[in-house]
């Protein structure tokens, strides 16, 4: 039958709550970002298995006429697809061909790139009762037609416009609420969580994850506890105090609970925000919240006293294992700090912590669940190379469990980082040497002053949260490879950061079957069942913090969804290779200039340009390998907002020509430290 809009709107429409649960017994849809509510992406799909895997095969694929990060899981519903792109576009497609039903474009303002931390990315829709629900990039929550795209509702969530709020997060929708949070914790932002009603949009209630002016009355109880887990003397609400819940939200039905993970402190420097110390509530937590009213149940602090850009908004997953003979429910838990964790859902307490790669920040976790740090990791005048980085252990890439091998699938990485104390640290100044702090961050650490040690790294691990060991893994060669989707088919699919989408076997991770896809892929896939058939969907797109910088791939095709079935006999679209140019040579500069330009390239370029002729260059492109002509123009193109359009700011109320050229001083003499003699 077509895809009428009568016949969608019937499909979307009996999306909710009850549909979702039952819908993961059979695995037919993909209903919501993480599958069910328990966000464990594993289908009980079992058509495509370890033994047919192999003849896996193109259907069709889809450009997003995106070239920034994408980031979203397809979220699928009665041959309906709904994917986002950069800049929270959303494509509404017929699953079965790929063609275009609608596209929503939230028109987010371009120069409001500057103001989110790591790409203008967005993780997907939800879906309920008829209508797609999206947060753009400057915080709007829209509520769309499923059928037609059109605009039903839409609500700014941002409580405070002066301040530099970001959503790249999926929305969720829990007992018919649309809730979402925000970013902007780099910056210095106040974390909340919102809930609307899905079917009017009006506001159900607001959780804050941190502590507002104590001249203020707290909002709630929550609050009043927190409250005194902070040092006055850092004055954290003039900064936001950070706790931004930007990624993982579940929901337990029976139980009535929703989870969610809170982010880091703004600044990251305890030492600064909280100078006496303190765990700072709710940095770095998970809590349980009751759906209908927002309310405060319980929490579980990772890392009391956050400061290390650590965040728990990494994605959970709610499982119902034995453990030491005892059937528990709990959550599973890998988020940037490099421990695994396993909490009891129903009261928050602590079962199990263990480290699943190099961890240097802290040695392990006593019985109550507190970590037992390294002194060193939180020396307020030496520089400390925390293992793992802000970069995370592991980041936003959904990993998923599979109940029949009992594992969980995560994509875990390194990237080197060192954090220098930064005492000259002042709100919103914008200083030389600060990173980013032209465009509103606030650290209170210095970057890399000191070169790290370590080195990069990759890499899929399955890991046994019973035993708190991994069964198996793969080494993927370099960083910020994709999310995974398991299956009954024993399956494990997942893209690499080298642009290929690959299926092992979930039981002993030998590799089955592979394509290049055409660009570095950070997303997690999804798969559903049309007509008595499997498919398998992954959206492309090379981006997020990582990937603004640095590529591991020459194959920079713009964004794409890429759908297979067995026996699928589409030609993969031929792949778009960067254009690979030298360094920039020819042009003249003044040594003198260079000090100076580096502290204002790190103040105002290096989040998104990287180090010139050492990073490779991301989405955004490493200055290092411009033409010559740009490099000459560079004090022009910078001032006038030339890249306006593309997410760059227009730089003259910062700098001016004498600033510009000591930049390029500083780009010339890097390139030309690195030039191979
Ligand atoms: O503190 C925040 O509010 C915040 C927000 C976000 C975001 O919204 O994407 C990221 C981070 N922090 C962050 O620390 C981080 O490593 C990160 C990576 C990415 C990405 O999309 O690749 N986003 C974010
Ligand atoms: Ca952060």
């Amino acid at each position: 039958q077509p895809l009428t809009p009568d016949r969608i709107r019937a499909a979307t429409g009996r999306v909710d709550g009850e549909f979702i649960r039952q819908n993961a017994a059979t695995g037919r849809d993909w209903p919501s970002y993480g599958l069910n509510h328990a966000e464990n992406r594993f289908s009980p799909l079992r058509a495509i298995t370890t033994e047919n895997v192999s003849q896996l095969g193109l259907v069709w694929s889809y450009d997003l006429g995106s070239k920034r990060g994408v980031q979203a899981t397809p979220v699928v519903v009665d041959g309906v697809m709904y994917v986002t792109a950069s800049w929270s576009v959303v494509h509404a497609l017929n699953a079965r061909t790929g063609e275009k039903l609608w596209t929503f474009d939230p028109q987010v303002p371009r120069e409001y790139g500057e103001k989110g931390c790591c790409d203008v990315v967005n993780r997907g829709v939800a879906v309920h009762r008829g209508k797609v629900y999206v947060a753009s990039y400057d915080g709007r929550l829209f509520a769309l037609d499923a059928a037609t795209g059109q605009k039903v509702w839409e609500k700014d969530t941002v409580i405070d416009r002066a301040r530099p709020y970001t959503i790249s997060g999926a929305v969720r929708v829990f007992k018919n609420k649309v809730v979402i949070g925000n970013g902007g914790a780099e910056y210095g932002v106040r974390g909340y969580l919102t809930a609307y009603d899905a079917e009017t949009g009006e506001q159900a209630w607001r959780w804050f994850s941190v502590p507002g002016d104590p001249a203020k009355p707290p909002e709630d109880e929550s609050m009043a506890r927190a409250m005194k887990t902070w040092d006055p003397a850092g004055r954290w609400w003039e900064a936001g105090g950070g706790g931004t819940m930007w990624d993982t939200m579940t929901y337990d039905a029976e139980l009535d609970l929703m989870y969610v993970g809170t982010g880091n402190g703004s600044p990251w420097n305890r030492n600064l925000r909280s100078p006496a110390g303190g765990d700072n509530l709710y940095l770095h937590s998970i809590v349980a919240l009751k759906p209908d009213t927002g309310e405060y149940v319980w929490h579980y602090q990772h890392a009391p006293g956050e400061t290390w850009d650590y965040t728990a908004v990494q994605p959970m997953i709610l499982a119902d294992l034995t453990i030491e003979g005892q059937p528990r429910k709990v959550i599973l838990h890998a988020p940037k700090n490099g421990f695994f964790y396993v909490i009891d859902r129903t009261d928050g307490r602590f079962i199990s912590a263990r480290a699943h790669t190099e961890v240097n920040w802290a040695t392990g976790y006593d019985n109550e669940g507190r970590p037992i740090e390294n002194p060193a990791a939180r020396d307020p005048q030496k520089t400390f190379e925390a293992i793992p980085t802000a970069y995370g252990a592991r980041n936003w890439h959904p990993m998923s469990f599979n109940p029949q091998t009992g594992l969980v699938y995560m994509p875990v990485h390194g990237v080197p980082l060192s954090l220098t104390p930064d005492q000259a640290w002042r709100h919103n100044a914008n200083r030389p040497g600060a990173f980013q702090s032209g465009t509103g961050w606030n650290l209170g650490y210095l970057l890399n002053v000191e070169a790290p040690k370590a080195q990069p790294f990759g890499g899929l691990v399955a890991w046994d949260p019973v035993k708190q060991q991994a069964a198996w893994s793969q080494d993927l060669g370099g960083p910020w490879n994709g999310g995974t989707l398991t299956t009954a088919g024993n399956l494990v699919f997942q893209g690499t950061a080298d642009a290929r989408f690959v299926a092992y076997d979930a039981r002993d991770g030998r590799k089955l079957w592979e394509v290049p896809v055409g660009s570095g892929v950070v997303a997690a896939p999804a798969t559903y069942e049309i007509d008595g058939q499997q498919y398998v969907s992954i959206a492309v797109g090379w981006g997020g913090v990582y990937g603004i910088v640095q590529r591991a791939s020459e194959r920079v095709s713009p964004g794409r969804v890429y759908t297979f079935r067995i026996g699928g006999q589409a030609a993969m679209p031929t792949a778009v290779m960067a254009e690979r140019r030298p360094l920039v040579s020819g042009i003249a500069y003044s040594k003198a200039d260079v000090e100076a330009g580096t502290g204002l390239y790190v103040s105002h370029c290096a989040g998104c340009h990287g180090v010139p002729g050492v990073n490779s260059g991301g989405n955004v492109p490493n200055l290092g390998y411009s033409r010559q002509e740009t490099i000459e123009a560079l004090p022009h193109l910078v001032l006038s907002g030339a890249f306006a359009d593309q997410g760059m700011p227009r730089f003259d109320q910062r700098l001016d020509e004498a600033r510009l050229l000591k930049i390029r001083a500083f780009i010339l003499a890097t390139v030309d430290s690195v030039r191979p003699r």
